[in-house]
C-alpha cells in the first residue's frame, strides 16, 4: 500500500511537470522568501508542542471532514497553541492538494509541513515553491540513495525534513542522515494498525539531540500524555483535530 501510494503522487507530480516543467518550479521555489525556522519552532519545551494536520480522508479511515477552507481551519489552529501545520497534499486518498499548502502558507506565521508520499526531487521544489517550510520523507518508502538525496536538497532549500520511522532500523536510517527532526508513526502504512506503545519502545534509540515527534493515533488526551510520558517533544495529530472543535481539543492536547 505503502508502495502504491507513492508511485500514485509521483505518476501525479509527473502529470504536473507535463504543464509546469522542473526548472519554472525551481524558479518559484528559489523566489519564495526563507523558509521559516521549523527547529526552533519544535524545539523541546517544558511542555508538550503539537503539530496539527488538514486531513481531509485517509486509506485507512476514508471522509473525515470536509475542510472547505483549509486556511481559516489552519488559522484556529494557530490561534489554539499549534507549533507547526501539516499539510497533506496527496490528491486521491486524502483529498489534499498543493493549493491547500499555499492557501494555508498564506494564512498563519507557523512552520508548514508539507506531507505527501515524497520520492523525487520535483516534489520537493513543488513544496518549497508552495511556501513549505518543512517536508516529509518516509524511510520506508525510499532506498538509502534517494533518502539522502531528498534530504539534502530539503536542507539546501532552506527547510526542515521531517524523517518518519516505523521500526528500529528505520530510526538507524535517519540518524545515519544526521536528521534532526525525526517522527515514529504509530500507523503501519502498508496495514494501516495503530501501535501506540511503539514510540516509548523506540524511544531511547533516537540520536543524542533530535526532536522526538510522535505521529498518528491520538484520539484523546490520555493519548497525549501516553507520549509525553513516553518521551515525545512533539505530536502530530490529524482526524482528532479535524473530527472535533480544533481549539477546544488543541487545548484539552496542550494542557497534559
Ligand atoms: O491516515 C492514514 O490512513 C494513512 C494511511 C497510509 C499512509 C499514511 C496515512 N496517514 C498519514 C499520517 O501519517 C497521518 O495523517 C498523521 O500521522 C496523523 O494521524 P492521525 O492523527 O491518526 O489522523
Amino acid at each position: 500500500m505503502l508502495a502504491d501510494l507513492t508511485a500514485n503522487s509521483v505518476a501525479d507530480a509527473l502529470a504536473r511537470r507535463e504543464t509546469k516543467p522542473l526548472a519554472d518550479v525551481e524558479a518559484a521555489a528559489l523566489a519564495r522568501p526563507p523558509a521559516l525556522d521549523a527547529l526552533e519552532a519544535l524545539r523541546p519545551a517544558s511542555h508538550i508542542k503539537i503539530i496539527a494536520e488538514i486531513k481531509r480522508s485517509s486509506p485507512s479511515r476514508g471522509a473525515l471532514a470536509q475542510i472547505a477552507d483549509p486556511a481559516a481551519l489552519a488559522r484556529s489552529y494557530e490561534l489554539g497553541g499549534a507549533s507547526a501545520i501539516s499539510v497533506l497534499t496527496e490528491g486521491r486518498k486524502f483529498g489534499g492538494s498543493l493549493a491547500d499548502l499555499e492557501a494555508v502558507r498564506a494564512a498563519v506565521a507557523l512552520p508548514v509541513l508539507r506531507k505527501d508520499f515524497i520520492a523525487t526531487p520535483y516534489q520537493v521544489f513543488e513544496a518549497r515553491a508552495a511556501g513549505a517550510d518543512l517536508v516529509l520523507l518516509i524511510v520506508a518508502a525510499l532506498d538509502d540513495t534517494t533518502l539522502r538525496e531528498l534530504y539534502d536538497l530539503i536542507v539546501a532549500l532552506g527547510m526542515t525534513p521531517l524523517i518518519e520511522t516505523h521500526s528500529a532500523d528505520e530510526l538507524e536510517r535517519a540518524a545515519a542522515l544526521g536528521a534532526q527532526l525525526i517522527g515514529v508513526n504509530a500507523r503501519d502504512l502498508s496495514t494501516f494498525e495503530l501501535d501506540r506503545d511503539l514510540f516509548g519502545r523506540l524511544a531511547d534509540r533516537f540520536p543524542d539531540g533530535a526532536v522526538r515527534v510522535a505521529e498518528s493515533a491520538v484520539l484523546s488526551p490520555a493519548d497525549v500524555a501516553h507520549y509525553r510520558a513516553s518521551g515525545a517533544d512533539v505530536v502530530l495529530i490529524g482526524e482528532a483535530l479535524v473530527t472535533g472543535d480544533p481549539i477546544a481539543n488543541l487545548s484539552a492536547f496542550l494542557a497534559v
